[in-house]
């Protein structure tokens, strides 16, 4: 099929609407009622005017239909009430696409427009030809492995597959569904099913929340990412500390910080690292983390794989369909949380690129003797209420997602703060999104504040130039180029923290409407590190409403402190430490987390607004 294909033109009958002049071009089909008095009839009396649609895209095109021999309802016109418009059998295809929302962010609806043509040749050869053009959009996928939570949320996670699965069926999108039988149920298949065989489909598809996509997550990744390995807390505080030594009579100011009414209590400290480099080479990082037995368990499960697919690639891509209890996966990606409007995103083959942090846990206790184990997180990974939250809420599953309301009061109340050291890679000016031209990014300014955020939206230049300067960069390594590089600083804070978190992207929800970094980005490669030191309960209540209100900025406050960082490390003498990865539990008292730039694919665009 060629994309210049010649104009083709003929009459219709649009159902509902009575005779079209029809032309299909390469954008999309477009129409004209014939008779131009047809646009004003009457029911029971009250006149009305009909304002048909009189075009649609085929970018707005999930699929067309043939429905062979039926009724079309005639022509409106001429003043006509609707129940005494002729119907006319004839031979009939349906176009099925969608419009955007009133507002930019408002869901995409539904439409269908169904012609009829007496000639079934005809008819015939316009179906095709409209077909034919569907499937020039060649970034559709054609094949999908779906899951399916079936007691996600509110236990909806079934009703809402069956709600989008027609449109996947329409759309000629083949599906493989599994419907989980339990926690782990995917990650168990995805970690055990042959590259061969997952290279057989264009992506996956999780039905649920954000546990589920996490879990497609870990078990995708878990034998198929070649990562250089990020250093241990333990190895990069010796070293820092050497370091520091040379540094540490420079300049005494630099190193106090202080938290409200704890004086004293953080110590900042910085310095160069010069053999321990965040991002090691491949063969480098292996033998590290081998030493450590971190890819013990991965070694397992890639036996008898041969590398067909692994991460990141430019194809392979994954999908949600909204049916948790918070989705913020879904909402910081497409800017709504519609199972329709995520499933048109799918069918439609639209793509973005990830970050993921790659969580190393090098103990799970301080008295544990390396029990290490790497997962990764698309959202959110935390420490401290974040995991306190998750690990309580789990004692509640029977109430729902209102669980999380009260053991979020619960945890708030008791208040629990713990000493913990956190070493974080500073970024190079140069990787500075601010210095980057932004022309498609909104900004948003906070009222009363000098302060403005450029948030990540579709077609997000900030991400765009972060991406290909990472190829840049990735092709001189390859070319052995000889690139100066900056040296990479750590900084380090040690002391009593409420949480320490890291958002990977805005986690937008509907609590949270701007999330819980207004200014994070999908695919920038960096991790928004927030550290909220010991501070009396009515400021951090205060910075927890504020994250639920738009236009406010919950990160301005003295307790704490917002890091734009490639890189931490953390490492907590507490034996109860426990971690929440978008929204799973992860036992960890020292680990390392490292932003993995376009780690994977999305079946998204980003939000609108
Ligand atoms: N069939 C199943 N039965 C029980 N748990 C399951 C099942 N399938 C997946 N899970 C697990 O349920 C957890 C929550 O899943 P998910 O986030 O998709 O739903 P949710 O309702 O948003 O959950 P939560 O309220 O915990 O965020 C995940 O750990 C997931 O692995």
């Amino acid at each position: 099929m060629d994309a210049n294909a010649p104009v083709l033109s003929s009459v219709f009958f649009l159902d509902g609407v009575g005779e079209v002049f029809l032309t299909l071009n390469p954008e999309g089909l477009s129409w004209n009622t014939i008779h131009a008095d047809t646009n004003a009839s009457s029911c029971c009396g009250v006149i009305f005017h009909l304002e048909p649609e009189s075009e649609i895209k085929f970018t707005d095109t999930y699929a067309v239909e043939y429905i062979g021999l039926g009724l079309i309802n005639g022509c409106l016109g001429s003043g006509q009430p609707i129940f005494m418009s002729p119907t006319t059998e004839m031979y009939r295809f349906v176009v099925h696409g969608f419009q955007r929302g009133k507002y930019s962010n408002s869901p995409f609806v539904l439409t269908s427009y169904t012609f009829g043509e007496r000639d079934r040749g005809a008819c015939q050869t316009w179906f095709d030809r409209i077909n034919d053009h569907i499937k020039l959009q060649v970034q559709r996928p054609k094949n999908l492995l779906v899951f399916v939570h079936p007691r996600c949320g509110k236990g909806h996670g079934h009703r809402t597959w069956e709600t989008v699965a027609p449109l996947f069926s329409l759309a000629k999108v083949a599906t493989k569904v599994t419907v989980t039988q339990r926690a782990g149920h995917a990650y168990d298949i995805l970690k055990s099913t042959m590259d061969r065989e997952l290279s057989s489909f264009d992506g996956i598809v999780s039905v649920g929340g954000d546990g589920l996509f996490n879990e497609v997550l870990n078990g995708l990744l878990s034998s198929r990412h070649n990562a250089p390995c990020p250093p241990a807390p333990t190895t990069l505080s010796e070293d820092i500390k050497a370091q520091l030594q040379l540094y540490s009579s420079v300049d005494d100011n630099d190193r106090r910080s202080s938290a409200d009414g704890n004086k004293d209590v953080f110590l900042e400290t910085s310095g160069i690292i010069d053999d321990c480099e965040p991002l090691l080479s491949a063969s480098e990082s292996t033998e590290s983390c081998t030493s450590n037995n971190i890819l013990s368990d991965q070694k397992s499960c890639s036996t008898g794989q041969n590398n067909v697919l692994m991460f990141p690639n430019n194809w392979f891509r994954l999908g949600i369909i909204p049916a948790g209890s918070t989705d913020a996966i879904v909402i910081s990606t497409t800017g709504v949380r519609d199972p329709v409007t995520s499933a048109l995103h799918i069918i439609l083959g639209r793509k973005i690129s990830l970050d993921v942090a790659q969580v190393v846990r090098w103990k799970t206790s301080p008295s544990c003797k390396g029990d290490v184990a790497t997962r990764y997180a698309a959202s959110f990974t935390g420490y401290g209420f974040y995991g306190d939250v998750v690990k309580e809420s789990e004692k509640y599953r029977w109430m729902g997602p209102s669980r999380y309301d009260f053991t979020g009061t619960k945890v708030f109340l008791e208040h629990r703060s713990y000493e913990a050291e956190v070493c974080f890679l500073e970024p190079k000016t140069t990787e500075t999104v601010n210095e980057i031209p932004n022309e498609v990014a909104e900004e948003f300014i906070i009222p009363g504040k000098n302060l403005s955020k450029r948030i990540c939206l579709i077609n997000c230049s900030v991400c765009n130039q972060a991406m290909k300067a990472s190829h840049v960069l990735t092709d001189r390594d390859t070319l052995s180029l000889n690139v100066p590089t900056e040296e990479p600083r750590w900084l380090r804070r040690k002391g009593r923290f409420l949480s320490v978190g890291a958002a990977i992207i805005s986690c937008r929800n509907e609590r949270a409407p701007q999330g819980l970094v207004a200014d994070a980005h999908l695919s920038d490669g960096f991790l928004h590190l927030i550290l909220v030191k010991d501070c009396p309960r009515p400021l951090y209540l205060w910075h927890l409403i504020k994250l639920t209100r738009k236009g406010s900025d919950p990160l301005n406050f003295s307790f704490l402190e917002h890091h734009k960082t490639n890189a931490f490390t953390f490492v907590a003498n507490h034996d109860g430490s426990v971690w929440n990865l978008d929204g799973e539990l992860f036992q960890a008292c020292e680990v390392t987390v490292k932003a993995c730039q376009g780690l994977i694919n999305l079946f998204a665009s980003g939000p609108e607004v």
